[in-house]
């Protein structure tokens, strides 16, 4: 029980793609939590501009309008007592300079988009750091997919052979996903050699096999209507098969991590990188 808390207590909180898919669930938990305040919606969709975002979504006014202009919110979200916090949920072209921004005005961001590269994730924490700010990125915010993570991890003291399959709805527009590279960085964190080769392979069609990304390990990307997200971690060994599977069937799966990373990154003072550190 947080018990009454005056204005001046709350997490101001700002929302950037507040009117997309991921952003109107964040903005939903934030009106719902008691310790948390809505200051600032941004989204780029025109159709939105201007409206209050509570109505936007369907749960009521909020008194807080959508606007299009980051900067000029991120300036609101400095003007509270207690230092705040933006929520990233917006397109992998935009989410560096997002990011930055956030990192420049002094509001820590929590960042759901997915699409950084390790270059900018290491130009980041460099920058946070330089700055002192707290600052999260988290290409999966469900307890599950940490819990998969781990499972993986244990699996792979015993299997050589690991490969990848992430699968998507079709509007997402970045490929592999966050959360499979971050797998596999996690199992190439580990240091052992996967996969190693048993015959000469040729790939008739160009990318048959998948991608690669570390120490040899393969991810399969699947885009489909009528699909959420969902991740196979699929291990090999002679005469038997170990596949772990996560399934998202709701957005909703994602806002205890998300509420939780906002909560956290406020005492924080550089960059921290996937839920399984915060927990
Ligand atoms: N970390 C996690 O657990 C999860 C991460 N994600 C990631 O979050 C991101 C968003 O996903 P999702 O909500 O499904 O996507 P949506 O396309 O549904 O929502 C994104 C919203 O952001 C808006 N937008 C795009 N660019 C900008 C910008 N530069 N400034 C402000 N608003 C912008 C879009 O407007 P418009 O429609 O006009 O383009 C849209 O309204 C993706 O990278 C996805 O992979 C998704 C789920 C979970
Ligand atoms: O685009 C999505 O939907 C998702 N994106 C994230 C990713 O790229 O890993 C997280 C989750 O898979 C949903």
């Amino acid at each position: 029980m947080i018990g009454a808390m005056t204005n001046q207590s709350l997490i101001p909180v700002v929302v950037n793609g507040a009117a997309g898919k991921m952003g109107r669930e964040v903005i939903k938990a934030i009106a719902q939590a008691e310790d948390l305040m809505l200051v600032g919606a941004v989204d780029k969709n025109p159709a939105y501009l201007g409206q209050d975002v509570g109505e936007v979504i369907g749960c009521g006014a909020l008194e807080v309008p959508i606007l299009n202009d980051l900067q000029s919110v991120l300036v609101l979200a400095t003007q509270e007592k207690i230092q705040g916090v933006m929520v990233d949920f917006t397109h992998p072209d935009s989410v560096y300079d997002n990011t930055r921004s956030a990192i420049a005005y002094g509001v820590r961001p929590v960042v759901g988009t997915t699409g950084l590269s390790e270059a900018q994730i290491k130009d980041l924490a460099e920058f946070a750091d330089k700055a002192s700010t707290g600052a999260l990125i988290i290409p999966n915010f469900s307890i599950g997919m940490v819990l998969l993570q781990q499972a993986a991890l244990q699996a792979a003291q015993y299997f050589d052979h690991v490969e990848i399959i992430e699968l998507h709805h079709n509007q997402k527009a970045d490929a592999p996903s966050g959360t499979a590279i971050k797998t596999a960085q996690m199992l190439a964190e580990l240091g052992k050699t996967f996969n190693p080769q048993v015959v000469t392979e040729t790939e008739h069609i160009p990318g048959a096999r998948g991608s690669k990304l570390e120490e040899d390990i393969r991810i399969h990307s699947v885009r489909l209507p009528g699909l959420i997200a969902h991740q196979e971690v699929i291990f090999g060994a002679p005469g038997q098969i170990y596949t772990l599977r996560h399934d998202t069937s709701d957005r909703s799966c994602y806002m205890p991590g998300v509420l939780l990373s906002i909560r956290k990154v406020t005492q924080l003072t550089s960059l921290v990188y996937g839920l399984e550190k915060i927990l």
